[in-house]
């Protein structure tokens, strides 16, 4: 890390129809918050949470660490807050910095489009140089979509949750993914 005062930024945006994305961000800024505060890290690390309804995309530029939530909507479709902004993100500078993704959706009732707006954003801001962190075991999940997973369809490329399938699940998927990027970031900034 650059020394013991330096503070980093964490910035967390999610876009947000019927409000679980909201939720899980809201968890997930807990969850990050305790892993660094059992780390003795807790003062070197600043965590805001923002709504793209309401906050331009270009606020993102300002943290040094991105974790971005999106929904999946009619059947592959962008939640609609991140839709309205999607044509700023080219203009954006976002070269070097840390993403990690998270997407909600459905996989019992949209298979085939599950979690596809998180895959979309993936490969929307795969054209910058981005630090990848996040990336999630496809293990215990049932669908069909090619859009969220890598290649070799081992992993998702965000931490997938399904409120509406596996609703049970998603307290210790965000917990276990928290402490994951979190030692994913310890990596990339030592
Ligand atoms: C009409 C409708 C269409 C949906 N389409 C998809 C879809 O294509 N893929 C998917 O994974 N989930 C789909 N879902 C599930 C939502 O993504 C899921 O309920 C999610 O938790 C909503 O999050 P939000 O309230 O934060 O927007 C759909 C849900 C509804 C009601």
């Amino acid at each position: 890390m650059r020394d013991g005062s330096t503070l980093f930024s964490v910035g967390i945006f999610y876009g947000s129809s019927t409000c679980y994305t909201e939720i899980a961000a809201e968890k997930i800024a807990h969850e990050i918050e305790k892993t660094l505060k059992n780390k003795d890290l807790k003062e070197n690390f600043s965590v805001s949470i923002f709504n793209t309804k309401e906050t331009p995309l270009q606020k993102i530029e300002e943290f040094d660490c991105l974790i971005l939530g999106i929904s999946t909507w009619d059947f592959g479709e962008i939640q609609e807050d991140w839709l309205k902004q999607w044509h700023e993100i080219g203009n954006l500078k976002l070269d070097n910095k840390i993403v990690s993704l998270f997407g909600l959706g459905d996989q019992e009732g949209y298979g085939n489009w599950f979690l596809d707006a998180m895959g979309l954003l993936y490969n929307q801001l795969n054209q910058f140089v981005i630090h990848w962190c996040g990336f999630w075991p496809t293990d215990g999940y049932n669908f069909t979509s090619v859009l969220p997973i890598t290649e070799d369809k081992q992993l998702f490329v965000g931490l997938a949750l399904d409120d509406d399938s596996q609703y049970e699940l998603t307290d210790q998927r965000i917990e276990k993914w928290s402490e994951q990027v979190v030692s994913e970031w310890l990596d990339i900034l030592a």
